[in-house]
């Protein structure tokens, strides 16, 4: 069959896109990317404003200057961002074999050693490539014994790169001829079916990206997903070449798409194996999980009138994003609004985004937060991200909160300083490695303690040398309370924050602080307070003063006035009315602000 089913991974600016890029040029489909429209066409794909279409994975074929011989080689992109790893270690299950990229500068990375496992737990071919090797920086042997010294790869088998020259493209290209195997698999077996991704087309309904792992799929077949019992007739099967072109089947070995006019992406889930009704396989593919959303915000529009068009925002994202929940909250400061889950600050921040954007609402985000477990005096246990619906303290046994495992790589004079931030963030060392040029720190922290602007302050300790990646590792108790704040003696549930009583009273502080200084000053003096459990700990007070931007303007200077207003009015835009006093959505993020500010 002739078939190569592999993936690039990297660390992210490694140079993945540059070297496929390359790639695809080398083997002719340059400029095939622009067909794409086209080939979407056949399909009657609606491109509807606010729903981009995922990058698709690239059919390619490669002659073989040596014999002649053609392969089919799929490339299979896969996201960059620990956010997704699960969707990266779904994708990877659709290969045989990756390319690992290291940047010959830069060396071995955090992100190349969690995607080096993620490889490595799929039985995956690795073919380490030391990329860009043109720079002058560049020392190709110290990144090839840091990989054999870290990861365990031997260094003999790295291929010297450069996606930006073209060195070693033509090497890449036989070793995955060559090391890479054949897909596996019986085309006569029952159907096993793995999705490593989905999106929602308005005419198709769902579009499914899948590795055929046993057996063959075809138009007319009905096929079951494996976690929900679920079946649908399928309609049209095919390949990316790149975009989605029809074919007549699917078989063992192969990767393409399905669409089985499915209404709904909970239906198809990353992860979830598909089989044939009548006949299907005897087991599924392993360790399938819904993914699920660690990290939540509210977001509630600026005007209430546009609360419907938020749900109806809401609603499409959701169509093509199954990871992404929301339901609906009413805050008493901010009205009615949305509780949304997220897997991670990024794609919460894409999301928010988004919605801005795309779908041009002012939104008011409030402090993303975890989600913590509570053991309540009458022994029940329940599990709460929203601060505003905390239990009081003396009705609360036990709060436990998420953890993860955080593995940090940098250069050894940081050290010392990252050690003091991880310290600050409540974590607790647990080893600390010496591969090649770098240091490797293994860090168990609070979740929550990296959601606020660790990875900013990581960066700048480290003058952006050091990168890090985690894992979630369970719940651990924690001693937290409930910061609560009031404007002008007034509690704004929105505002209130679960934090490690220790940092309670300085973070109290902060946020108050803030407050006071992003409120615009009022026609009388307001008071901003922190409180615990009904006791003042901050507090800040917005001065009195009017603020008549008209006074500046002597004379009757028409269009400079209106500017004036002009402006007056857009810093009002996002403004949120509090009893009596106009917050601006700075405040509700004031918690987030930098500690240097
Ligand atoms: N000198 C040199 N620069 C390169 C090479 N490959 C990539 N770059 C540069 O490195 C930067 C990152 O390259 P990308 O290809 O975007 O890296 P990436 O890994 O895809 O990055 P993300 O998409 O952000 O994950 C860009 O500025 C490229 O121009 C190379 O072989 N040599």
């Amino acid at each position: 069959m002739n078939v190569r089913n592999f993936s690039i991974i990297a660390h992210v600016d490694h140079g993945k896109s540059t070297l496929a890029d390359r790639i695809l040029e080398k083997l002719g489909a340059m400029g095939e990317r622009d067909k794409r429209d086209q080939t979407l066409d056949t399909l009657e794909l609606e491109r509807e404003r606010g729903i981009t279409i995922k990058s698709t994975p690239v059919r390619l074929t490669y002659q073989r200057p040596s014999d002649g011989i053609s392969y089919t080689f799929n490339l299979i992109d896969t996201p960059g961002h620990v956010d997704f790893n699960y969707e990266v270690s779904r994708s990877l299950s659709a290969c045989e074999g990756v390319l690992l990229l290291v940047d010959a500068s830069q060396g071995v990375e955090a992100q190349t050693i969690v995607n080096a496992y993620l490889a490595i737990d799929n039985n995956l071919e690795i073919i380490p490539v030391i990329n860009k090797i043109d720079l002058p920086a560049a020392d190709p042997e110290a990144a090839a014994r840091e990989l054999e010294e870290v990861i365990g790869i031997s260094a003999e088998d790295a291929i010297l790169a450069s996606g930006k020259s073209g060195i070693g493209i033509e090497d890449i290209l036989e070793a995955i001829v060559e090391r890479i195997p054949e897909p596996p698999g019986d085309p006569e077996a029952p159907l096993k079916a793995l999705i490593f991704d989905s999106f929602y087309d308005a005419y198709q309904g769902v579009i499914s990206f899948i590795r055929v792992l046993e057996g063959t799929l075809r138009p007319k077949d009905t096929i079951m997903m494996w976690s929900t019992g679920k079946t649908f007739d399928v309609d049209k099967v095919g390949f990316f070449s790149p975009g989605l072109v029809v074919g007549d089947e699917l078989a063992a070995g192969a990767v393409g798409w399905v669409a089985a006019s499915i209404k709904d992406i909970h239906d198809a889930l990353v992860g979830d194996t598909i089989t044939q009704k009548d006949r299907p396989t005897e087991t599924p593919f392993p360790g399938f999980k819904a993914a699920q959303p660690v990290v939540f915000s509210g977001l509630y529009p600026t005007s209430t009138e546009d609360y419907r068009k938020l749900r109806e925002a809401l609603e499409k994202l959701q169509l093509n994003d199954a990871a992404f929940s929301f339901e609906p909250e009413t805050s008493e400061a901010l009205g009615f609004g949305f509780r949304c889950g997220f897997l991670g600050l990024l794609h919460a921040e894409i999301v928010q985004e988004r919605l801005e954007r795309e779908f041009d609402l002012d939104l008011i985000a409030t402090a993303p937060a975890v989600v913590y477990r509570l053991t309540l005096s009458d022994g029940t246990v329940l599990e709460t991200q929203n601060p505003a619906e905390f239990p009081t303290r003396d009705r609360i046994e036990l709060i436990e909160e998420p953890y993860i495992k955080l593995s940090i790589m940098l250069p050894e004079e940081y050290v010392g300083p990252v050690m003091q931030l991880l310290q600050d963030r409540r974590g607790v060392l647990i080893t600390m490695n010496y591969p090649g040029r770098r240091v490797e720190l293994l860090y168990e922290v609070p979740f929550a303690e990296i959601l606020y602007d660790f990875h900013d302050r990581l960066k700048s300790i480290s003058r952006g040398y050091a990168s890090m990646d985690y894992e979630q590792i369970g719940y651990r108790e924690g001693e937290l309370v409930k910061v609560d704040i009031m404007v002008n003696n007034e509690l704004v549930d929105a505002l209130a924050v679960i934090i490690h009583e220790d940092k309670a009273y300085s973070l109290g502080r902060k946020i108050v602080d803030k407050m006071a200084d992003v409120i615009p000053r009022q026609m009388w003096a307001v008071p901003v307070q922190a409180t615990i459990g009904g006791k003042i700990i901050a507090r800040a007070t917005v001065k009195a003063y009017r603020k008549d931007v008209l006074a500046k303007c002597y004379g009757g200077d028409i269009s400079r006035k209106k500017k004036l207003l002009d402006k007056q009015k857009k810093g009002k835009a996002r403004m949120k009315q509090i009893g009596t006093v106009e917050v601006p959505q700075e405040a509700f993020l004031a918690v987030l602000s930098n500690d240097d500010d």
